[in-house]
């Protein structure tokens, strides 16, 4: 049986989306389930192994993209990133609403497979207030910043191609974009809420 239609959330590192999600599966918590992604970056203080993301080495995530363990894939500034199967599967078994927190790469590739999500694109209001998040988190360093803000000029451009995204959702005061985004999601939401109490 089909589930509920998956949410991507795309858009620059730093622009907002944990926070978005971390709010929406706070107020919806038997509604969302969000896709636990496979990286090879290292955990930041406070990421949770298996609940932020399955933390894992290359050659690990490498037998698993071989093994055809995974929907979709990409390499992001220097580190692998990939949504499993099983990520996905599980979400789907507890009729929630899958989201998936992905870079444009995994846009792309999510669009050749059957999942037929809805696309949403989290901007900031401005690249000066992006590189300020970015700083303002405290987990990157300057390298890994000035890749990150280099990636967020490039994905700013392609949102910009007619079709790629259903909804741009610009996350300058965040309480707004919060509002926004449940604004779009909020037929989904309606659906799964009455099927729960059937
Ligand atoms: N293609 C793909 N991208 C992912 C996946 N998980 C996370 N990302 C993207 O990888 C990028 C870096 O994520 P992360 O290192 O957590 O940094 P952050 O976005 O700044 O918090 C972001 O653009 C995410 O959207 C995944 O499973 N597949
Ligand atoms: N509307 C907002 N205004 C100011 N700061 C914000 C806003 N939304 C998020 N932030 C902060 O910006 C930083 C990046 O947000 P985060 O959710 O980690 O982005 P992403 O997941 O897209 O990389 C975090 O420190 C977060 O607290």
């Amino acid at each position: 049986m089909m589930g509920p239609r998956p949410v991507v959330l795309s858009g620059p590192s730093g622009a907002g989306k944990s926070t978005l999600v971390k709010r929406l599966m706070q107020e919806y918590a038997d509604v969302f389930g969000f896709s636990v992604s496979h990286t090879t970056r290292n955990p930041r203080a406070g990421e949770v192994d298996g609940k932020d993301y399955h933390f894992v080495c290359r050659e690990e995530m490498e037998k698993g993209i071989l093994a055809d363990e995974f929907i979709e894939h990409a390499e992001f500034s220097g580190n692998l990133y990939g949504t499993s199967k099983k990520a996905v599967e599980v979400i789907r078994d507890h009729n929630q609403i899958c989201i998936l927190d992905l870079d444009i790469q995994g846009v792309r590739s999510m669009k050749r497979t059957t999942l037929n999500p809805l696309y949403l694109s989290i901007h900031p209001p401005s690249i000066e207030a992006l590189e300020e998040r970015l700083r303002g988190r405290k987990t990157e360093s300057e390298e890994s910043i000035q890749k990150r803000l280099a990636a967020a000029r490039a994905d700013l451009e392609i949102s910009k191609e007619p079709g790629i995204f259903d909804a741009v959702i610009i996350n300058d005061d965040l309480d707004e974009a919060y509002n926004k985004l449940k604004d779009v999601l909020s037929e989904e939401i309606q659906k799964v809420q009455a099927s729960k109490k059937n």
